[in-house]
Protein backbone atom coordinates (compact mmCIF):
# COMPACT_ATOMS: atom_id res chain seq x y z
CA UNK A 1 0.00 0.00 0.00
CA UNK A 2 1.68 3.49 -0.69
CA UNK A 3 0.87 5.89 1.79
CA UNK A 4 0.29 9.80 1.19
CA UNK A 5 3.66 10.93 1.95
CA UNK A 6 3.29 14.18 0.54
CA UNK A 7 2.22 16.15 3.89
CA UNK A 8 4.89 17.79 5.94
CA UNK A 9 3.39 17.74 9.45
CA UNK A 10 4.94 16.12 12.70
CA UNK A 11 4.45 12.26 13.10
CA UNK A 12 6.31 12.36 16.47
CA UNK A 13 7.56 14.66 18.68
CA UNK A 14 9.65 14.37 22.36
CA UNK A 15 9.45 17.55 23.89
CA UNK A 16 11.80 17.76 26.95
CA UNK A 17 11.88 14.13 27.34
CA UNK A 18 14.14 12.77 30.68
CA UNK A 19 14.38 9.33 31.35
CA UNK A 20 17.02 6.58 32.49
CA UNK A 21 16.72 3.70 34.56
CA UNK A 22 15.64 3.70 38.05
CA UNK A 23 18.11 6.22 40.14
CA UNK A 24 19.98 6.35 37.04
CA UNK A 25 19.16 9.48 34.35
CA UNK A 26 20.34 8.99 30.70
CA UNK A 27 18.29 11.39 28.41
CA UNK A 28 18.28 14.89 29.84
CA UNK A 29 15.92 16.96 27.62
CA UNK A 30 15.76 15.68 24.80
CA UNK A 31 13.15 17.08 22.14
CA UNK A 32 13.00 15.44 18.41
CA UNK A 33 10.91 15.54 15.69
CA UNK A 34 10.06 13.58 12.62
CA UNK A 35 7.79 14.67 10.27
CA UNK A 36 5.47 12.35 8.19
CA UNK A 37 7.96 10.74 4.78
CA UNK A 38 11.16 11.89 6.46
CA UNK A 39 14.26 9.43 7.53
CA UNK A 40 15.97 10.92 10.42
CA UNK A 41 18.59 9.43 12.13
CA UNK A 42 20.10 9.80 15.61
CA UNK A 43 23.66 8.97 15.75
CA UNK A 44 26.16 8.59 18.61
CA UNK A 45 28.58 6.89 20.22
CA UNK A 46 28.59 3.42 22.33
CA UNK A 47 25.86 4.38 25.24
CA UNK A 48 25.33 8.05 24.96
CA UNK A 49 21.37 7.09 25.35
CA UNK A 50 20.26 6.29 21.25
CA UNK A 51 18.47 2.87 22.72
CA UNK A 52 17.70 4.49 25.89
CA UNK A 53 15.75 7.33 23.36
CA UNK A 54 13.76 4.60 21.07
CA UNK A 55 12.62 2.66 24.41
CA UNK A 56 11.38 5.58 25.98
CA UNK A 57 9.21 6.24 22.90
CA UNK A 58 8.01 2.87 22.92
CA UNK A 59 6.81 2.83 26.37
CA UNK A 60 9.34 0.33 27.37
CA UNK A 61 10.71 2.95 30.01
CA UNK A 62 8.71 5.31 31.12
CA UNK A 63 9.71 9.21 30.73
CA UNK A 64 10.12 10.62 33.93
CA UNK A 65 9.43 14.05 32.28
CA UNK A 66 8.29 15.46 29.01
CA UNK A 67 5.67 15.23 25.94
CA UNK A 68 6.32 12.27 23.55
CA UNK A 69 3.13 12.77 20.32
CA UNK A 70 2.50 10.60 17.91
CA UNK A 71 -0.08 11.62 15.04
CA UNK A 72 -1.20 14.48 16.95
CA UNK A 73 -1.83 12.46 20.55
CA UNK A 74 0.56 11.72 23.68
CA UNK A 75 1.23 8.03 24.16
CA UNK A 76 3.89 8.32 26.61
CA UNK A 77 2.16 6.89 29.61
CA UNK A 78 0.37 4.23 27.25
CA UNK A 79 1.78 0.76 27.54
CA UNK A 80 3.51 -0.50 24.48
CA UNK A 81 1.25 -2.61 22.61
CA UNK A 82 -0.64 0.45 22.81
CA UNK A 83 1.77 2.51 21.06
CA UNK A 84 3.09 -0.38 18.83
CA UNK A 85 -0.90 -0.86 17.52
CA UNK A 86 -1.25 2.71 17.01
CA UNK A 87 1.39 2.48 14.23
CA UNK A 88 4.61 2.23 15.27
CA UNK A 89 6.92 -0.69 14.41
CA UNK A 90 10.20 -1.77 15.63
CA UNK A 91 13.32 -3.66 14.52
CA UNK A 92 15.41 -3.71 17.91
CA UNK A 93 19.38 -3.70 17.92
CA UNK A 94 20.20 -7.43 17.23
CA UNK A 95 17.57 -8.40 15.04
CA UNK A 96 15.79 -10.79 18.02
CA UNK A 97 14.12 -12.86 15.91
CA UNK A 98 12.25 -15.97 17.17
CA UNK A 99 14.94 -18.31 16.19
CA UNK A 100 13.16 -21.81 16.29
CA UNK A 101 10.36 -20.39 14.38
CA UNK A 102 10.43 -20.03 10.81
CA UNK A 103 10.69 -17.13 8.54
CA UNK A 104 6.73 -17.15 8.15
CA UNK A 105 5.92 -17.96 11.46
CA UNK A 106 7.90 -14.55 12.37
CA UNK A 107 5.72 -12.42 10.25
CA UNK A 108 2.77 -13.97 11.51
CA UNK A 109 4.09 -12.90 14.86
CA UNK A 110 4.64 -9.25 13.63
CA UNK A 111 0.96 -9.57 12.08
CA UNK A 112 -0.73 -10.20 15.48
CA UNK A 113 -2.83 -6.68 15.02
CA UNK A 114 -3.75 -7.44 11.43
CA UNK A 115 -6.87 -9.46 10.35
CA UNK A 116 -6.34 -12.36 8.21
CA UNK A 117 -7.56 -10.59 5.03
CA UNK A 118 -5.07 -7.72 5.51
CA UNK A 119 -2.39 -10.33 6.27
CA UNK A 120 -2.29 -12.56 3.16
CA UNK A 121 -1.58 -8.61 1.57
CA UNK A 122 1.00 -7.33 3.80
CA UNK A 123 2.71 -10.84 3.40
CA UNK A 124 2.98 -10.75 -0.20
CA UNK A 125 4.12 -6.95 -0.19
CA UNK A 126 6.89 -7.91 2.21
CA UNK A 127 7.92 -10.89 0.11
CA UNK A 128 8.39 -8.74 -2.57
CA UNK A 129 10.33 -6.44 -0.38
CA UNK A 130 12.17 -9.29 0.30
CA UNK A 131 12.29 -12.02 -2.14
CA UNK A 132 15.05 -13.85 -0.39
CA UNK A 133 12.54 -14.27 3.21
CA UNK A 134 10.23 -15.44 0.20
CA UNK A 135 12.33 -18.02 -1.14
CA UNK A 136 13.21 -19.12 2.86
CA UNK A 137 9.73 -18.94 4.31
CA UNK A 138 9.92 -22.57 5.68
CA UNK A 139 13.65 -22.14 7.27
CA UNK A 140 13.88 -21.27 10.78
CA UNK A 141 15.46 -18.02 11.48
CA UNK A 142 18.21 -19.01 13.51
CA UNK A 143 19.59 -20.40 10.27
CA UNK A 144 18.99 -17.26 8.44
CA UNK A 145 22.90 -14.94 7.42
CA UNK A 146 22.94 -11.88 9.58
CA UNK A 147 21.78 -10.28 6.95
CA UNK A 148 18.66 -12.03 6.46
CA UNK A 149 17.71 -11.69 10.04
CA UNK A 150 17.85 -8.05 9.65
CA UNK A 151 15.56 -8.46 6.58
CA UNK A 152 13.18 -10.92 8.49
CA UNK A 153 13.52 -8.24 11.52
CA UNK A 154 12.44 -5.12 9.19
CA UNK A 155 10.13 -7.41 7.65
CA UNK A 156 8.53 -8.29 10.50
CA UNK A 157 8.23 -4.59 12.13
CA UNK A 158 6.33 -3.77 8.64
CA UNK A 159 3.43 -6.19 8.54
CA UNK A 160 1.30 -4.09 10.74
CA UNK A 161 1.75 -1.45 8.09
CA UNK A 162 3.37 1.51 10.71
CA UNK A 163 3.21 4.63 9.72
CA UNK A 164 6.77 4.88 11.18
CA UNK A 165 9.50 2.15 11.33
CA UNK A 166 11.97 2.59 14.50
CA UNK A 167 15.50 0.90 13.64
CA UNK A 168 17.66 -0.02 16.44
CA UNK A 169 21.22 -0.65 14.34
CA UNK A 170 20.34 -2.39 11.36
CA UNK A 171 23.91 -2.62 9.74
CA UNK A 172 25.03 -4.12 13.00
CA UNK A 173 27.27 -6.91 12.45
CA UNK A 174 26.80 -7.06 8.66
CA UNK A 175 29.56 -7.05 5.78
CA UNK A 176 29.37 -3.45 3.96
CA UNK A 177 27.42 -4.87 1.09
CA UNK A 178 25.10 -6.63 2.86
CA UNK A 179 24.33 -3.00 5.41
CA UNK A 180 24.02 -1.69 1.72
CA UNK A 181 21.75 -3.49 0.43
CA UNK A 182 19.70 -3.21 4.01
CA UNK A 183 19.48 0.92 3.70
CA UNK A 184 18.74 0.12 -0.28
CA UNK A 185 15.61 -1.84 1.14
CA UNK A 186 15.29 1.24 3.62
CA UNK A 187 14.75 4.12 0.62
CA UNK A 188 12.26 1.85 -0.61
CA UNK A 189 10.30 1.32 2.10
CA UNK A 190 10.46 5.34 2.88
CA UNK A 191 9.40 6.11 -1.15
CA UNK A 192 6.49 3.49 -0.49
CA UNK A 193 5.85 6.23 2.19
CA UNK A 194 6.54 4.68 5.60
CA UNK A 195 8.11 7.03 7.83
CA UNK A 196 11.49 6.42 9.36
CA UNK A 197 13.25 7.03 12.52
CA UNK A 198 16.96 5.04 12.58
CA UNK A 199 19.52 4.55 15.05
CA UNK A 200 23.20 4.02 13.39
CA UNK A 201 26.52 3.92 14.19
CA UNK A 202 27.96 3.76 10.38
CA UNK A 203 27.47 7.61 9.86
CA UNK A 204 28.31 7.55 6.45
CA UNK A 205 25.36 5.50 4.95
CA UNK A 206 22.96 6.79 7.62
CA UNK A 207 23.29 10.39 6.44
CA UNK A 208 23.67 9.26 3.02
CA UNK A 209 19.85 8.17 3.36
CA UNK A 210 18.61 10.33 6.33
CA UNK A 211 16.83 13.62 5.48
CA UNK A 212 17.62 14.43 8.85
CA UNK A 213 20.11 13.90 11.76
CA UNK A 214 20.80 13.77 15.47
CA UNK A 215 23.94 13.90 17.39
CA UNK A 216 23.83 12.66 20.77
CA UNK A 217 26.21 12.80 23.35
CA UNK A 218 25.89 11.96 27.03
CA UNK A 219 21.97 12.05 26.76
CA UNK A 220 21.68 14.90 25.17
CA UNK A 221 21.40 16.43 21.26
CA UNK A 222 24.38 18.34 20.78
CA UNK A 223 23.62 19.02 17.25
CA UNK A 224 20.18 18.84 14.90
CA UNK A 225 20.30 19.48 10.88
CA UNK A 226 19.96 18.50 7.54
CA UNK A 227 22.03 14.79 7.26
CA UNK A 228 23.34 16.94 4.47
CA UNK A 229 24.56 19.62 6.17
CA UNK A 230 26.24 17.22 8.81
CA UNK A 231 27.78 15.16 6.35
CA UNK A 232 29.96 18.17 5.67
CA UNK A 233 30.53 19.01 8.82
CA UNK A 234 34.36 19.08 10.31
CA UNK A 235 33.41 17.76 14.17
CA UNK A 236 31.01 15.14 12.21
CA UNK A 237 33.21 14.27 9.92
CA UNK A 238 36.44 14.26 12.18
CA UNK A 239 34.66 12.16 15.02
CA UNK A 240 32.22 9.93 13.41
CA UNK A 241 33.24 9.37 10.15
CA UNK A 242 37.24 9.09 10.74
CA UNK A 243 37.91 11.34 8.34
CA UNK A 244 40.61 13.25 9.38
N1 LIG B 1 18.64 -1.83 31.55
C1 LIG B 1 19.52 -0.91 31.95
N2 LIG B 1 19.74 -0.65 33.26
C2 LIG B 1 20.62 0.31 33.66
N3 LIG B 1 21.33 1.07 32.82
C3 LIG B 1 21.17 0.86 31.50
C4 LIG B 1 20.25 -0.14 30.99
N4 LIG B 1 20.30 -0.10 29.65
C5 LIG B 1 21.20 0.86 29.33
N5 LIG B 1 21.72 1.43 30.43
C6 LIG B 1 22.73 2.51 30.47
O1 LIG B 1 22.20 3.65 29.83
C7 LIG B 1 23.22 4.32 29.09
C8 LIG B 1 22.76 4.51 27.65
O2 LIG B 1 22.60 3.24 27.02
P1 LIG B 1 21.96 3.06 25.61
O3 LIG B 1 21.76 1.57 25.37
O4 LIG B 1 20.78 3.93 25.44
O5 LIG B 1 23.13 3.59 24.67
P2 LIG B 1 23.30 3.60 23.11
O6 LIG B 1 23.64 4.99 22.73
O7 LIG B 1 22.12 2.98 22.45
O8 LIG B 1 24.59 2.69 22.92
P3 LIG B 1 24.85 1.38 22.01
O9 LIG B 1 25.05 1.91 20.65
O10 LIG B 1 26.11 0.83 22.60
O11 LIG B 1 23.67 0.48 22.16
C9 LIG B 1 24.48 3.48 29.24
O12 LIG B 1 25.29 4.07 30.22
C10 LIG B 1 23.97 2.13 29.69
O13 LIG B 1 24.89 1.46 30.52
Amino acid sequence: MVKDSTNNQNLLTLKNIESGYGHVKVLHNVSLKVKKGQIVTIVGANGVGKSTTIKTILGLIKANAGEIKFKGETINGLETYEIVASGIGYSPEGREVFGNLNVYENLRIGAYTVDKKDFSERLEEVYKLFPRLKERKNQEASSLSGGEQQMLAIARALMQDPDLLILDEPSLGLAPIIAEEIFNRLAEINQMGTTILLIEQNVSLALQLSDHAYVMEKGKFVLDEKASVLAENDYVQKTYMGIA
